[in-house]
């Protein structure tokens, strides 16, 4: 018998003999000796927010752009839905692990992985392409303390990026760059669970602005059986076209470069040699929620006592790498029918692997998340008013050689925060990231409530009828538990692990609660300097981020446009108390 690894090796190089123009580059680079002294606008990271301001902000004709992106290209291979889960520990990902956590993540000794993209796309070009905007709720959250956040102001940027190709869904955006679509394989247990979860008294409806318990089929940012990440739905159509838009990978930017207050562009290596630019308008920061704080903090902004303790000079006392909130998920595993999901040997099988690169179609078109489920669990009487506060992503294909089915739970809202810190002033060294996951003892209480749900979901005769027994040799350190309760604690100890979710860490808010950017996404006290990405949501939303933090970029991009030019696309909502 193969294991997954060996059978992606196999897979890959089929792809590399079969394919050669799928490992190509597909977006339009410049060299590093052709870049310019100045730009008026460099953005730092080409991930989802990164990219799609790239393409906004180079509608401009007359400005110049420079997107610095420490990664390289994708390639069939991160493109491929299968192999999601396939890009961890590989030169596509920043490879980072988490501080030692003393609640979780015993199986890697307390150090949890923490993927994170790098490459153009960012994480967009390494998820698992599922696609949710969150609730009207997360947004109106937000927009309470921030001007112009509420779910009104942002809507219309879910419109503008969405080129949403499933029929019958109301309020989606049909025309923007952005796929969603469903991914064109589906497997015998997937109409199953959705049974199951009816059985539970869970709608089966899309519940994106709606507040009910819910179960549906997963949307994704597949495109024709390839993934839509941002960098192929914003960067792809316009960087051979647009002149004015300038494009480096392999560029790992070290600081800000900061004079009297005002960002005047960057530092950054390439090549293995130190490179500066200058930005005449605006540095934009998208390097993501570890690695923006981190280069604001190599910068001088960040917390005084932190800085000095790396003899790094000053320049704004602010918040920089607190607030961390991240989603993470504990997973439950159920023996189902032979042949209702797909394991290895479907994988595997020559059949697959050659109908996929014909086609894009079978096992290797799907990642395996086929249904979504959101619950309220904990003090009904504090959610009347909240959407639910528990996802489970049920999966129907683990590259495993038996056939079993599997569920996580994720808290949506944790109490928990955590921290980034600097590990040292070399640009070099990763980060400390510190989830002090279950920090707060309300996560662990409401992860046992999610998979004591979830267990019940696969006693319900939907899934009894398909065989469905909890299989505990697939997590072996807790394989000895009878209990159940025990044995949910042992596997929440064990097998945390992150849901990819972290944001928060260059908070938008006041200052007095913690802010470092304004509504505009200006960080406090410096001229020039705006952090676009995932790290600026204040509060994490109740579902997958990717969505989001392309809206952050399209509505990023229109704040630069309105605050430097008369030339806006979208005609501007009028907003009242977020309605
Ligand atoms: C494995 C994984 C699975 C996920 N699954 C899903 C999912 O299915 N659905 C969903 O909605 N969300 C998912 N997410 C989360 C979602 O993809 C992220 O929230 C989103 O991509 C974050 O966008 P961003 O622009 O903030 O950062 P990123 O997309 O991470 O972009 C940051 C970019 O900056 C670059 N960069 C960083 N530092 C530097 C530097 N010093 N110099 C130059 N460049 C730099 C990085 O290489 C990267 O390209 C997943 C994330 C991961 C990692």
């Amino acid at each position: 018998m193969e294991t997954l690894k060996e059978v992606v090796m196999v897979f890959l190089m089929l792809l590399m003999q079969k394919d050669e123009d799928g490992f190509k580059d597909s977006i339009s680079t410049i060299k590093g000796t052709d870049i310019l002294d100045a730009y008026d606008f460099v953005i730092v990271g080409g991930g989802s927010a990164g990219s799609t301001l790239a393409n906004r902000l180079s509608e401009i004709n007359e400005w110049k752009i420079l997107l610095l992106e420490a990664g390289g290209q994708e390639t069939d291979f991160t493109k491929t839905p299968a192999m999601y889960s396939s890009l961890s520990n590989t030169e596509y990902d920043w490879n980072y692990t988490t501080t030692k956590q003393d609640k979780t993540c015993q199986e890697f000794d307390g150090m949890c992985e923490f993927p994170r993209g790098r490459v153009l796309g960012g994480s967009s070009s390494t998820n698992a392409m599922i696609y949710t905007r969150g609730y009207r709720w997360d947004y109106d959250r937000w927009g309470k303390e921030n001007w112009g956040w509420s779910f009104c102001d942002v809507e219309p940027y879910f419109l503008r990026s969405e080129g949403n190709r499933i029929p019958g869904l109301k309020g989606r955006g049909r025309d923007g760059p952005l796929t969603v679509d469903y991914p064109p394989y589906m497997t015998e247990l997937r109409d199953q669970l959705i049974k199951a979860g009816q059985a539970k008294g869970l709608k089966n409806a899309d519940c994106a602005d709606y507040e009910y318990d819910c179960i549906f089929r997963t949307q994704t940012t597949i495109r024709d059986g390839r993934r839509c990440s941002a960098s192929t739905a914003y960067l792809q159509p316009v960087s051979a076209s647009r002149e004015n838009l300038h494009i480096l990978t392999g560029a790992l930017v070290s600081k800000i470069i900061i004079e009297n207050k005002v960002a005047k562009g960057v530092e950054f290596i390439h090549d293995d040699k130190v490179h500066s630019v200058q930005a005449t308008k605006e540095v934009i920061l998208s390097a993501g929620s570890i690695n923006s704080p981190k280069i604001l903090m190599l910068s001088g902004i960040g917390l005084r006592s932190h800085l000095e303790s790396f003899d790094i000079p000053v320049i704004a006392d602010l918040p920089v790498g607190d607030n961390l909130q991240d989603h993470n998920r504990v997973t439950l595993f159920y023996n189902v029918k032979n042949g209702s999901v797909a394991n290895i040997d479907d994988l595997a099988d020559k059949d697959s692997m050659d109908e996929y690169i014909a086609n894009q179609t079978g096992p290797y078109a799907y990642t395996g998340i086929e249904v979504l489920a959101f619950v309220k669990r904990g003090s009904a009487w504090k959610l009347i008013r909240e959407p639910p506060n528990i996802q489970h992503h049920l999966t129907t294909m683990l590259g495993l050689p038996d056939y079993l089915a599997a569920i996580s739970t994720t808290v949506l809202r944790p109490f928990s925060r955590g921290t980034i810190r600097l590990s040292s002033a070399d640009p070099k060294a990763d980060p400390l990231i510190d989830v002090n996951y279950y920090g707060d003892k309300r996560d662990w209480q409401l992860t046992v409530e999610g998979m004591k749900f979830s267990n019940e979901l696969f006693q319900t005769e939907p899934l009894t009828s398909y065989g469905a027994s909890l299989n505990k040799a697939a997590t072996p350190e807790c394989a000895g538990e009878v209990d159940f309760l025990k044995y949910v604690d042992c596997v929440i100890k064990f097998y945390t692990r992150t849901m990819y979710h972290p944001v928060g860490t260059v908070k938008m808010a006041s200052r007095f609660r913690g802010g470092v950017v304004n509504s505009n996404l200006q960080v406090y006290g410096i001229q020039n300097l705006r952090v676009i990405d995932a790290s600026i949501a204040p509060t994490v939303i109740s579902m997958n981020t990717n969505a989001m933090a392309i809206m952050i970029g399209e509505k990023g991009s229109d704040i630069i446009k309105s605050d430097h030019s008369k030339m806006l696309k979208t005609k501007k909502r009028f907003c009242i108390w977020g309605k």
